[in-house]
């Protein structure tokens, strides 16, 4: 199954829009970088690593307008601004924009055209790189995970949530196609946005992998049943420490994980992890508005005037992390030492 999350057309960002899944199979056309600036904002894309291959591609798109070499200085700082304003937490869209900004700054003196292929070829790099990584980290994931028969995952972090192949569910396709033996994967709706029961489920029936739709209440109801032998998560940001930010609801699965004795895994390219970030205290958690709270499917569900809170990630801590699965290897406690052994080639500076 091939899920085409994203897609550079010479000139357009074509994007399956997910807020429209799994009834509808939509596409929104992005001709310019505040479309694509939008789309993210609005969660049309989103997951860690596709928001940042997407604010890749919209940084070339924001290059390719530019007419006159003069205002190629101005243009860019604002595309670049608007595009690192667009979400927070997610550490790949800053690390990609880093990336897209080291090219821009090479290439800057060595005329416009030259600048706008060298920004569309680094942007389609950033996209074939997270595929790519993706694979090398299910390949690791199957063989972590080799005999665990029974896993649970929260939110989405498949192929929809990268530029293709997924990163816990990356691992999940690793271990079918490895022949290994899967009999059950619980997904857990992942309220407010939903991710789990409408993509993840969507993402897993497609692959013909045994998907169990459950409420989010109902987690430590199969850990106490003992019906779990493995979590396998992604992340949105691994602080230098292993603290984990992912999707709100992340930090309760491993909890429950650690209390009932199973293994909590968390999968994601070098690109999620931040050296610069030293804990799990120090990573911006995006909040969102209250209508995802209040409203399902664009119905109101609470009463009018209730006050919600809606912070759209939490932050597990290192100590509750089993391992964590990347494209290079899977890094184990202590982490500090461990992940900037394993990464620190892939970190940029994003401030
Ligand atoms: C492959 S990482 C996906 C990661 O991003 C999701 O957040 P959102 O749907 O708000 O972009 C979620 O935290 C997933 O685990």
């Amino acid at each position: 199954m091939t899920v085409r999350t994203i897609e550079w057309r010479a000139g357009e960002v074509i994007l399956i829009d997910q807020r429209r899944l799994p009834r509808k199979e939509v596409y929104r056309v992005c001709r310019n970088y505040r479309q694509v600036a939008q789309a993210i904002r609005t969660m049309v894309v989103r997951g860690a690593p596709a928001i940042g291959v997407a604010a890749a591609m919209g940084v070339a798109l924001g290059a390719r307008r530019i007419r006159h070499p003069k205002s190629v200085g101005s243009v860019m700082e604002r595309v670049f601004r608007t595009l690192e304003d667009t979400r927070p937490t997610a550490v790949n869209l800053h690390w990609a924009l880093a990336r897209m900004r080291r090219t821009y700054e090479e290439n800057k003196d060595g005329g416009l055209e030259l600048l706008k292929q060298r920004l569309e070829d680094e942007a389609m790099e950033i996209y074939e790189d997270d595929i790519a990584a993706n694979r090398r980290l299910g390949g690791l994931g199957a063989g972590l995970l080799k005999g665990s028969r029974r896993i649970l995952t929260h939110c989405n972090a498949g192929a929809l949530a990268t530029a293709g192949y997924g990163t816990a569910l990356g691992v999940l396709r690793a271990m079918k196609e490895s022949g290994a033996a899967i009999d059950e994967v619980f997904v857990d709706e992942t309220r407010p946005f939903l991710q789990g029961s409408r993509l993840t489920a969507w993402e897993l029936l497609k692959e013909e992998i045994p998907v169990t739709l459950i409420t989010d209440s109902m987690m430590g109801y199969v850990m106490q049943s003992r019906q779990v032998d493995a979590v396998v998560v992604g992340a949105d940001r691994v602080a230098a420490n292993g603290d984990v930010a992912n999707k709100i609801g992340t930090y309760t699965v491993a909890v429950l994980a650690q209390r009932h004795g199973v293994p909590f895994y968390v999968a994601c390219p070098t690109s999620t992890v931040d050296l610069g970030c030293p804990s799990g205290a120090d990573i911006p958690i995006e909040q969102r508005s209250q209508d995802e709270v209040t409203h399902i499917a664009g119905s109101r569900i609470a009463p009018d005037g209730v006050h919600t809170l809606n912070p759209a990630f939490d932050v597990t801590d290192h100590s509750l992390v089993s391992a964590i699965i990347t494209e290079k290897a899977v890094v184990t406690p202590p982490y500090k030492k461990n992940l900037r052994a394993v990464c620190s080639s892939t970190s940029l500076r994003y401030t």
